[in-house]
């Protein structure tokens, strides 16, 4: 009996391309059919939803006779827009034959890196959560550049776990879940039942990549899991093609591969800065600045960086390593690359001085950085 999961009151259930598009061939209409009666019934039983849906890229495929992904961006996102029509038809007739009604969200990176856009998503989730009603979320691929988007929907689904606070983040996808080695490659491998999402032994196994239609592969559904396991979510990988999976789950049964939180949640300030995936430039520090702040709560001065790298302005997420290049923080600069690189190794004292005025004292203020 998994209780976490039975008693799990708000759950985000995300669906890969490989399981939504029946190998390539369109949209598998009677398999969302199956999806949506079980989640209606979840919805009866009181379990607040929010369904990611991927598969935009390949219904439009379909859509279009192709037969092979394209490679070029303006084609991906083509086939994306003709595809999330589909998409979105689809799951708004299906639901409405319950008697549900579903709302399109469409999001890039950039939406939720910018603490007002990520607070007004947030009140609108939580606004047709409380309506009853179903939010779609999908990225926003049509208007995606490399640097504003999620990449793959994994990783969107777990940062909507963050957003709406959910308990239960579920990943459908085309294997039974989680195994000790890729299963494409190794019929033998084992599924893993539970484990903890930080556990690093789980990078090994997690290692391929996606299959023909889907992007993300383990690795991704991995990262999803430790990031929601920030906001206490825990995640369920499960084979999104096993009889009445989500019911089963419901009930509890050990089905697919749970991976618990493990450290305590952060506040929600913390878990949006955690969850700015692009980083602009990395510092490097002193001894005395990795000991400050690995204890916890500290600001980093000036004082304590040795070089600058990367070009990143004022408020942008900056990586912060130590001098072995080991990464021990991450978090929003108060000033831009050029200006850190004037007042580094100085005292904050100094910052008027060499800059003409000063922002802050702190590079980065405690309040904007995350120990990795
Ligand atoms: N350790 C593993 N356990 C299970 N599947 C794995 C593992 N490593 C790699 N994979 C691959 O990940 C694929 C699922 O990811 P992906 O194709 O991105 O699907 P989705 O569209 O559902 O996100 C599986 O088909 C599987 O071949
Ligand atoms: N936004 C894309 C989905 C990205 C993607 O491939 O996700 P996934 O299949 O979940 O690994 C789409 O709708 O086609």
């Amino acid at each position: 009996m998994r209780s976490k999961v039975t008693g799990a009151q708000r759950w985000v259930v995300k669906i890969g391309s490989a399981l939504l598009t029946a190998d390539g061939k369109g949209l598998d209409r009677a398999a969302m059919g199956v999806w949506v009666e079980q989640m209606v019934a979840l919805h009866e039983a009181g379990v607040e939803l929010v369904l990611v849906s991927s598969g935009a890229v390949a219904a439009g495929m379909s859509r279009l006779g192709w037969s092979v992904r394209p490679s070029a961006m303006h084609e991906l996102q083509a086939a994306a827009a003709i595809g999330q029509m589909g998409l979105v038809q689809a799951w708004e007739s299906s639901f409405a034959e319950h008697g549900r009604h579903t709302a399109q969200i469409l999001l890039t990176h950039d939406d939720l890196s910018d603490r007002k856009r990520y607070l007004n998503a947030r009140s609108t989730l939580r606004a047709l959560v409380e309506l009853k009603v179903i939010p779609v979320i999908n990225e926003n691929d049509t208007v995606v550049t490399d640097e504003i988007r999620f990449g793959d929907n994994d990783t969107l689904a777990a940062l909507v776990a963050n957003l709406v606070e959910a308990d239960l983040l579920v990943i459908l996808t085309d294997r039974d879940g989680m195994f000790d080695a890729d299963p494409r490659k190794n019929p033998d491998a084992n599924l893993i039942y539970e484990a903890r999402a930080d556990d690093p032994a789980l990078d090994a196994v997690a290692g391929g990549t996606g299959g023909a239609l889907g992007r993300g592969g383990m690795q991704t559904k991995l990262r999803a899991a430790r990031l929601a396991a920030r906001s206490g979510a825990h995640t369920i990988i499960v084979g999104g093609r096993i009889d009445r999976v989500l019911d089963r789950l419901k009930a509890g049964e050990r089905i697919g591969t749970l991976l618990s939180p493990e450290r305590g949640m952060l506040a929600a300030r913390k878990q949006w800065l955690a969850g700015h995936l692009q980083t602009r430039g990395t510092l490097v520090l002193d001894a005395g600045a990795v000991a400050a702040l690995s204890q916890g709560n500290k600001s980093l001065l000036p004082v304590g960086v040795k070089l600058v790298q990367g070009s990143f302005r004022r408020g942008e997420m900056v990586v912060c390593v130590a001098p072995d290049g080991r990464e021990i923080a991450r978090g929003l600069a108060n000033y831009s690359a050029l200006e850190a690189q004037k007042i580094i190794g100085q005292s904050s004292e100094a910052i008027v001085g060499l800059l003409g005025y000063m922002a802050e004292p702190e590079l980065v203020h405690r309040d904007n950085l995350i120990l990795v």
